[in-house]
């Protein structure tokens, strides 16, 4: 509230003409709506800057931290991955949102698992679910079911990848589904990719990276799947 409360009193200080064009000025935009027709509450306000800051911070640190891992152990793909960005960025530049796109890195690995609870009485598929039933799409179960994926489905293997969604699905492209999927599909998903791009092209310009002994592997569901206890790596400068 101490950063909500700041920015308003520039408004009102005629510091500033405006709360500004970011999520947080929008928010409050609407909570201080003149004509009430948007208008939300403060509860709501706080809500969504609650919503967006779990959301978006966990998520891709757990997304980030099981990529250094995955190429801690597989030196010869972090090698090709450090090919890749010194082609597109060079050792220097920092990367930019044309060179980015051409980064093909982040399909490695997502693991995440999510709720949802039901609001009204509904019918999926042969399942009648009543209202207020909480259900759970175990999308890490789906993201290794060797049916859709094959038997190597528990090996790292990027380059299943290299040819499209679909055929790495077995032709059922909707079983990947690392950032949900429908009208509720998250919000973050363009926000969260370029974001682990740029951290991991800028790691991978600066430094190598090989698994310390003392690791001790325990991934923990906690919105996401997590590190438990870290990802603990040796690293050396380029
Ligand atoms: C690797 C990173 C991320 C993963 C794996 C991830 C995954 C997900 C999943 C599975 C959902 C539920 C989708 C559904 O209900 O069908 C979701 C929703 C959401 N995510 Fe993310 N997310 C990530 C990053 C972010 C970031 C960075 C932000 C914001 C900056 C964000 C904001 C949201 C929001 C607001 C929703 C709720 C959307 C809604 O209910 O309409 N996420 N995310």
């Amino acid at each position: 509230m101490e950063i909500v409360k700041n920015r308003e009193e520039k408004v009102i200080n005629r510091e500033v003409d405006g709360f500004g064009k970011d999520y947080l000025g929008l928010l409050l935009k609407a909570y201080r709506d003149e004509g009430q027709s948007k208008k939300i509450s403060v509860e709501q306000l706080v809500d969504e800057c609650k919503t967006l800051y779990v959301a978006g911070q966990e998520t891709v640190n757990t997304l980030l931290s099981w990529m250094i891992l995955l190429l801690s152990i597989n030196q010869d793909w972090q090698e090709k991955a450090r090919k890749e960005v010194f082609s597109v960025f060079g050792r220097d530049k920092t990367p930019d949102a044309d060179g980015i796109t051409r980064l093909k890195l982040v399909s490695i690995l997502l693991y995440s698992g999510f709720m949802r609870d039901v609001d009204k009485d509904i019918r999926l598929g042969k399942f009648d679910l009543p209202a207020s039933v909480q259900f759970h799409i175990p999308i890490m179960a789906i993201h290794h079911d060797p049916d859709i994926w094959g038997e190597d489905v528990n090996l790292f293997k990027p380059e299943r990848f290299s040819e499209g969604i679909a055929k790495a699905t077995n032709n059922n492209p909707t079983a990947f589904m690392p950032f949900g999927m429908g009208p509720h599909i998250c919000a973050g998903f363009n926000f969260a990719t370029n974001e682990a791009k740029i951290t991991i092209a800028m790691i991978l310009q600066r430094f190598t990276f090989s698994l310390s002994p003392g690791y001790v592997h325990s991934p923990f569901p906690f919105l996401a799947v997590r590190p438990e206890k870290g990802v603990q790596v040796i690293i050396n400068a380029l």
